[in-house]
């Protein structure tokens, strides 16, 4: 069997196991991929909301990006919560030679800050001309772009900064808007789920995006099939009933998977 294309995951950890590397990681699992990780913060965080964050010192991180490029064949880098506008800057210097899809996270889905002001400023005057792919949601392309446009307007003028770029329309909208520097934005409609176990899905999009590219596949292509990973996840996971918050999407293909189990003598 040949060896699996390999996606560096830059990101957060969730220590309810709903968002950052742990979707990333699980997704590029079910993706094909093999998922090398950074940690750049750790949070205490469950499906109520964000408890406490402790950034990982940049040294740290930078370790972590210098073991895994020298060892491994990274083909796509996919970033999610970098914390500090240090992290940002060091990603975008250290990292720039290869595909990066960039997840901007600013917030939690329960509304808590995973990036502030200066986290802003870097990303739009460091990693975006850099990035391949950016995946905001509207909330992080309004705070990216300092504008209250539609999301294709969004989309358009954050794609100027150099980088392709898909605007999230989130549960309400079941639609995404994608943007080429110099385009106008065009949409990606998909199915919407009606569920409330949603946390997670960003970091769950982006790696499926990086798990399609690291596959060959363009980004018109890898989006739309990155759409459709996540509705059929949060087909999976629509009625669990873990936590007393906002539930984690189901990262891996199937649910209860436990025919292994029945088949051990
Ligand atoms: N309830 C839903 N049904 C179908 N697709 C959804 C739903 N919620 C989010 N998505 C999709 O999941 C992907 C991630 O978007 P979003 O949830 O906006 O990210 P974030 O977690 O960063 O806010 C997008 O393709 C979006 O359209
Ligand atoms: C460590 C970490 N990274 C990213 C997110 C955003 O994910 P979501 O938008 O689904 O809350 C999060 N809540 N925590």
């Amino acid at each position: 069997m040949s060896s699996p294309p390999v996606v560096l995951a830059v990101a957060g950890t969730d220590s309810g196991g709903a968002a950052g590397l742990a979707a990333d990681l699980a997704t590029l699992g079910a993706l094909g991929c093999h998922g090398a990780c950074a940690v750049t913060a750790v949070t205490a965080q469950d499906t109520t909301g964000v408890h406490g964050i402790h950034p990982v010192p940049r040294a740290v991180v930078s370790a972590q990006l210098d073991a895994v490029v020298a060892d491994l064949p990274v083909s796509v880098v996919k970033t999610g919560m970098l914390g500090t506008s240090a992290v940002v800057r060091l990603v975008a210097e250290r990292l720039a030679h290869l595909p990066i899809v960039v997840d901007p996270v600013l917030a939690a889905t329960s509304g808590a800050v995973l990036g502030d002001g200066d986290v802003v400023r870097a990303y739009v005057t460091q990693l975006l001309p850099r990035a391949t792919l950016a995946t905001p949601n509207l909330d992080e392309a309004r705070a990216l772009t300092g504008l209250d446009g539609s999301p294709a307007e969004l989309a358009a003028r954050l794609a100027d900064l150099g980088c392709a770029v898909v605007v999230t329309g989130g549960g309400e909208a079941a639609a995404d808007w994608f943007a080429l520097p110099g385009g106008p934005a065009r949409a990606f409609e998909h199915v919407r789920v009606d569920t409330s176990n949603d946390h997670g899905t960003g970091c769950t999009f982006a790696s499926a995006i990086a798990a399609g590219l690291a596959n060959g596949h363009e980004l018109d292509v890898a989006i739309p099939a990155a759409a459709a990973f996540v509705t059929g996840q949060l087909t999976v996971s629509r009625d669990w009933d873990l936590g007393r918050g906002r539930g984690p999407i189901a990262h891996t293909t199937t649910t209860n998977r436990t025919d292994h189990l029945e088949e051990t003598p």
